[in-house]
């Protein structure tokens, strides 16, 4: 038995030239390896292939090569195993306009074969805090309603891992704590999950490790701790007690003074210690008022990794 969630090897997509269109190579041969019960952020800028890789998984759009194996199951040797071990929050919520969310939930259990007295209907409606709206029409229910509906239809079989596309794109603070929240408990049962987010400060919070996609190909796979090890540059921000220049700095040290008359320093913290800068403030005759140091943060290793792509 394997420690992986889900294992992908050699994995390519090719769309179909149409029209006017060319064919588009949209995965160029993707090896991944999500292990079991991690929360997994799945990043790379617009067009990367997340979408398409992710529609893979979920049987939606069909390979042109390589091997998916879902929680051991390979996807075209036991698709009905693979399909049963991984529930999908799409982006856009499609609801069927007149289901009320307990009847989509049992339509969706019904889908995935789920015997009646073994479906959790009332028990994802409380998770999902829609118990209160069982009844109510899909027409009346709010945006935010709906995507939690969403999250609910991915749960209706149990899966072993659950896959949530953009889940807060869109949605207002009250609903992605609340998202958050599920995933947070769902993985603390044991869950996998695996997530793609435009918001990086998110995935920083939530992902133990991620992959970042980018032209068809991970560029890079690593631990959330180790992408942020990756850049140790820091900044050191000090605000003078009184209007001061910036004093002369070696080579190691790079400064800057704000239109607000604060004083920045970037360093790398393995080979310069912060009590150095300080040192050398202190020598210039300047009072330091207040200091504090910003950390390098998941937006710059992207940004350093995709962006001369
Ligand atoms: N059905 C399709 N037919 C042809 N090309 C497609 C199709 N779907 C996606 N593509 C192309 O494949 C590439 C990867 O698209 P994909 O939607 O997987 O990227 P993505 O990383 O999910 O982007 P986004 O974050 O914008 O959703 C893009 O160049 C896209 O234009």
């Amino acid at each position: 038995m394997t420690d992986n969630a889900i294992e992908i090897h050699g994995l390519k997509k090719t769309y179909a030239a149409t029209g006017r269109s060319p064919a588009k190579e949209a995965l160029k041969g993707i090896d991944l390896d999500i292990p079991r019960g991690s929360i997994f952020g799945l990043l790379g800028p617009n067009g990367a292939g997340k979408s398409t890789l992710i529609n893979i998984l979920a049987g939606l759009v069909v390979k042109t090569e390589g091997t998916v194996k879902i929680w051991g199951f390979d996807q075209d040797k036991n698709p009905r195993q693979s399909r049963a071990a991984i529930g999908i929050m799409p982006q856009e919520p499609h609801l069927d306009p007149f289901f009320t969310p307990a009847g989509s939930l049992d339509v969706q259990a019904g889908l995935y074969g789920v015997p009646k007295n073994q479906r959790k209907t009332a028990e994802i409606l409380e998770l999902i805090g829609l118990t209160d709206k069982a009844d109510a029409y899909a027409r009346s229910l709010s945006g935010g309603m709906r995507r939690r509906l969403l999250l609910g239809k991915a749960l209706v079989h149990s899966p072993q891992i659950l896959v949530l596309d953009e889940p807060t794109a869109g949605v207002d603070i009250e609903l992605r704590n609340m998202l958050w929240q599920n995933v947070r408990k769902l993985n603390d049962e044991g869950m996998t999950i695996i997530l793609t987010t435009h918001y990086l400060e998110e995935a920083e919070e939530m992902c133990d490790d991620i992959a970042i996609i980018n032209h068809g190909e991970v560029i890079v796979r690593d631990s959330t701790a180790n992408l942020l090890g990756r850049l140790d540059s820091k900044t050191l921000v000090i605000t003078p007690d009184s209007p001061a220049d910036l004093p002369a700095l070696p080579d190691t040290i790079t400064g800057q003074k704000l239109a607000n008359g604060m004083l920045t320093f970037t360093y790398q913290s393995g080979t310069t210690p912060a009590d150095q800068i300080l040192n050398i403030v202190r020598d210039a005759g300047i009072t330091i008022k207040d200091v504090k140091t910003q950390e390098a943060h998941l937006e710059e290793v992207f940004l350093s990794l995709t962006s001369s792509k």
